[in-house]
């Protein structure tokens, strides 16, 4: 057996009821093997065990009074998965699905895509099984309060620096700020995603959506290809998907459709971003009210059948594994012929097989991603400054990191790869090496 399939081996024996987490070692544990294969001092260093072993799994109890009176216990999470290259940087994560598996599939994407940004940031991620749907303003700030109230201790400005991420925006980064401040009486970046009048950064908002868009675009144009007039689907409609269907419309697509966890809406005119953004940043409602003010739209329960409408391009945005072999199936079988991942690791093993053998233009989730972490490590600098940026600062630096990450994922591909279009193997090795630099360099840690 050569070194990385010993190591999977050993993975699966130790984490055997984490689906999630063995899912993304075994994509990217296996698209390392070329690189593994010319360096025999990784094995020796035995680099990969300690790569796929997060430094620290802090785990933690959150009672919080309901607005009945009632008490509440959610389970909180902290994930402080190697800070080879930097702090350990990644959000929060509030949905009843978390748990220990959905934690560490996370910290360790985070680690790669951290890496491929080329900013000084290590991988970790958190969060909470806690629901903040359907609860009110009050028991949201009293959930985070409490949350706050134990991970204090564990983060800081030059140590572990928390954002959001699924159920984690703006309202929860504030109260969370908050109680940090309140306890330490520290004002600093120890989180970002912050609110713009207490040192958040513009347009990390819009960050990790145009940065999808930044980097399928790249890629478009060395294919000779754009965005015009291309029908995409985007999946979701929270932060990333918003910003993604706007990007992408302001190039000249039509997206034709998006969805939330209810269902789906096809708008064959191009779904006006403008209207979702009301239903969702401001009424918090559901993405069936869009066909109240736009009657041409049609709405269907169950999201999973917005895979089954033709299109050019999908951008999944929603969450992880939303893509699985028969709607990667359903989609080559109607022609889309670019995948571009936002959300993180929405395609299965086999969806990524099938896209793969169909040779389809696929960027994978690390790099295409990336930008939203991008712009909340030049969040972290601005407040280390002490000075704001403009829009189009911040816009014009994300747009040159999504650049590079198109230009290092294509050159290990070119390097290591079977196909110099294999942006999946491209962008793990690309991230991998300055890690494996790192790591090797601080010595037997
Ligand atoms: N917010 C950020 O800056 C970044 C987010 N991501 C990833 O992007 C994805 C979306 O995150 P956000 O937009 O921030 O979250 P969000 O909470 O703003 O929106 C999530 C969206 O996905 C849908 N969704 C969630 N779970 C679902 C499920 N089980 N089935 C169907 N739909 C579901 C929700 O209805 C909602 O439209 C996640 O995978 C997240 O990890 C990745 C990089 C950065
Ligand atoms: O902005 C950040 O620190 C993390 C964003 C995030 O959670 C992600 O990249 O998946």
């Amino acid at each position: 057996m050569d070194y990385v399939s010993q190591v999977l081996s050993d993975i699966r024996a130790k984490n055997p009821n984490e689906p999630e987490f063995l899912q993304t070692a075994t994509e990217v544990l296996n698209s390392l093997r070329p690189i593994v294969e010319r360096h025999p001092e990784y094995q020796k260093a035995k680099l990969l065990e300690r790569l796929t072993e997060p430094e620290r799994i802090i785990t933690f109890r959150v009672p919080w009074i309901d607005d009945k009176g009632e008490y509440q216990i959610n389970r909180g999470f902290r994930v402080q998965f190697n800070s080879a290259i930097g702090p350990y940087k990644g959000g929060l994560r509030f949905h009843p699905t978390v748990n220990q598996s959905v934690m560490k599939f996370l910290g360790f994407e985070q680690i790669f895509k951290n890496s491929l940004t080329g900013l000084p940031i290590g991988g970790g991620k958190g969060g909470s099984d806690f629901d903040p749907k359907g609860k009110s303003d009050d028991e949201v700030m009293r959930f985070c309060q409490s949350f706050m109230t134990e991970l204090y201790r564990h983060i800081g400005p030059d140590c572990d620096v928390p954002a959001g991420d699924i159920g984690v925006g703006g309202r929860e980064i504030g109260y969370l700020y908050g109680q940090y401040k309140r306890i330490t009486g520290q004002y600093c970046g120890v989180l970002t995603g912050k609110g713009l009048s207490y040192g958040g950064s513009l347009a990390r908002t819009q960050a990790t959506g145009y940065g999808v868009v930044y980097l399928a675009n790249e890629v478009l144009s060395h294919k000779g290809k754009s965005f015009q007039g291309q029908k995409v689907i985007v999946s979701g409609s929270g932060n990333v998907a918003i910003y993604a269907a706007e990007k992408a419309t302001e190039l000249g697509a039509v997206v034709i459709a998006m969805c939330d966890s209810n269902g789906y809406i096809v708008d064959n005119n191009g779904v006006d971003v403008a209207t979702i953004k009301e239903i969702k940043e401001v009424r918090r409602g559901r993405i069936r009210e869009y066909v109240e003010t736009h009657p041409q739209a049609e709405y269907h329960e169950g999201w999973q059948g917005i895979w089954t409408i033709p299109c050019d391009i999908a951008l999944p945005c929603a969450t992880q594994n939303e893509i699985d072999l028969d709607a990667a199936k359903s989609l080559l079988k109607n022609g889309c012929w670019m995948v571009t991942e936002g959300s993180n690791m929405p395609s299965t093993l086999e969806a990524m097989d099938a896209f793969a053998e169909a040779g389809i233009l696929f960027v994978p989730s690390k790099a295409a991603n990336a930008g939203g972490v991008a712009v909340s490590a030049l969040e972290m600098s601005q407040n280390s400054l002490r000075l704001s940026w403009t829009f189009e600062e911040v816009d014009s630096r994300l747009k040159d990191i999504m650049s590079n990450i198109y230009k290092n994922m294509s050159a290990a591909a070119q390097e290591y790869g079977k196909t110099p279009e294999d942006y999946v193997l491209g962008a793990n090795v690309a991230a991998f090496i300055k890690v494996a630099d790192a790591m090797m360099a601080q010595g037997w840690v």
